[in-house]
């Protein structure tokens, strides 16, 4: 075997280099290289002008799963835009929904749709978890006059046509890699879309005139090892226990920046835990209901010495109102041309549920719904970023944005239950 067959992987083997052979073969060995390295030039030549698609394209990211753009663009998709976009009611807005297939970006778009807004969604349909639910979802909004476009929010250009198109008064931004424990697995997906994409989406939304108000997803996962309850909005979010943790609150300082500079309206909520019909399979009371009709055995976590682990479980109507509230009370923006005015407004709230859960009660609600006893695992609470408890302080969102949640976890997950047992019925089979 040739030292070309065998190339050098550690310092040592390089002293090879020093034989008399090596001298011989290495002019020959040059020319096939540059052979080599010419194909290899042109082929990406190729790939590049020739196989990109006309259209805006993703910049390349190994971290994603299964991220696909559709064509966009033509008079026919405009129109599709403008049409969905289309404000019908007096005072209404027209509102861009980053995530529209997603959990909460579903319930939003549509009830902004029914009281006549303008609602536009954009959504990358990733495979993060079961790609056929947002594709059930994208199919619920349709019926209701919502347009989807296929898309990422790291696509630039596909941003500014869709401003181009419709002058969006609103930005509605839930496009987010969501979920604790995943960012142990990739934690390039959670840099690629909570950082580099909301950072892309905010470079446009400053560059536009107007510029839109955004309301933003941040996440009760800011608190981090906060041990202060219940967690208000001025309490320490400088310890957080997970990457996705760090990157919502990166978000947050994103979202400084940008109101500072730009006059760009900003306001972001801390959601606490959302569940509910149509929900995300990666979640526990999700994936929960699932083996335990499965006959599959459960681990549910605790903390040392049998410390209860608890959730501010809040139900998705409630999440919707507080989202509806914040758009409605979101100021305009001050800027225009990447000029700044005068200062605008930057918010954060809480939105949760102000009562705390533990999860082995979870647990047993949803044996009394599916009626059925689940085979109960209890394990030390990982350290993979999920945090004890959290119990949200709503009263400045009580107070700026009229927030009141009213689902108890009892009433919320007996709605999920019927959705998903009707949902999953008729051959569709729960996964994620
Ligand atoms: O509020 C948020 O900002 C976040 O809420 C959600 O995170 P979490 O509150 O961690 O929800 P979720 O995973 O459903 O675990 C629920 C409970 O079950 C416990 N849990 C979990 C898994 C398991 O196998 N066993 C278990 O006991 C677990 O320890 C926890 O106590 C969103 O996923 C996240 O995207 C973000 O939006």
């Amino acid at each position: 075997m040739s030292l070309l067959d065998d190339p050098p992987s550690t310092p040592g083997k390089f002293k090879m280099e020093k034989s008399p052979y090596f001298h011989r073969v290495r002019w020959h060995s040059s020319l096939a290289k540059l052979t080599f390295w010419s194909f290899v030039f042109l082929g990406l030549i190729f790939i590049f002008f020739f196989r990109s698609p006309p259209s805006g394209s993703l910049p390349s990211d190994p971290s994603r799963r299964s991220l696909r753009t559709s064509g966009w663009g033509g008079s026919a998709w405009e129109k599709r835009v403008r049409s969905s976009a289309k404000v019908r009611s007096r005072n209404g807005i027209s509102v861009l929904v980053t995530g529209a297939a997603g959990f909460v970006g579903t319930h939003v778009s549509a009830a902004l749709k029914r009281r006549g807004d303008g609602v536009l969604g954009l959504d990358n349909f990733n495979d993060y978890y079961d790609p056929s639910l947002k594709r059930a979802r994208q199919a619920l909004l349709e019926r209701t006059g919502v347009y989807i476009v296929e898309g990422d929010i790291n696509d630039s250009a596909l941003l500014k046509k869709l401003f181009e198109v419709v002058a969006f008064t609103h930005v509605m931004h839930l496009a987010a890699q969501a979920g604790v424990r995943y960012a142990m697995e990739n934690p390039g997906s959670y840099v690629h879309s909570n950082i580099a994409g909301f950072v892309n989406l905010l470079e446009v939304c400053k560059s536009v005139n107007p510029q839109p108000a955004i309301v933003w997803a941040s996440s009760s996962s800011v608190y981090g090892l906060n041990t202060k309850v219940p967690f208000s909005e001025r309490d320490r979010t400088d310890q957080p226990a997970s990457l996705y943790a760090a990157t919502k609150k990166a978000g947050e300082e994103i979202a400084h920046t940008y109101n500072h500079i730009y006059g760009l309206s900003l306001t972001g909520l801390r959601f606490f835990t959302v569940y509910g019909p149509w929900g995300r399979p990666d979640m526990a009371y999700f994936f929960f209901t699932r083996d335990i009709l499965k006959g599959k055995s459960i681990s549910i976590f605790e903390a040392a010495n049998h410390g209860t682990v608890a959730r501010d479980f809040t139900y998705i109507d409630d999440i919707v109102r507080g989202c509806l509230g914040a758009l409605d009370t979101a100021e305009k923006s001050t800027g225009s041309g990447g000029k700044k005015r005068r200062p605008a407004q930057l918010r954060v709230f809480n939105l949760g549920n102000t009562s705390p859960v533990p999860v082995t009660e979870l647990v047993s609600i949803l044996e009394r719904l599916l009626k059925v006893k689940a085979k109960r695992n209890i394990m030390k609470l990982p350290r993979n970023g999920d945090v004890q408890f959290t119990h949200a302080n709503i009263s400045l969102a009580q107070r700026e944005i009229g927030y009141k949640p009213t689902t108890d976890l009892q009433t919320g997950l007996k709605k999920f239950v019927r959705w998903y047992l009707n949902y999953y019925s008729g051959g569709k089979k729960a996964s994620g």
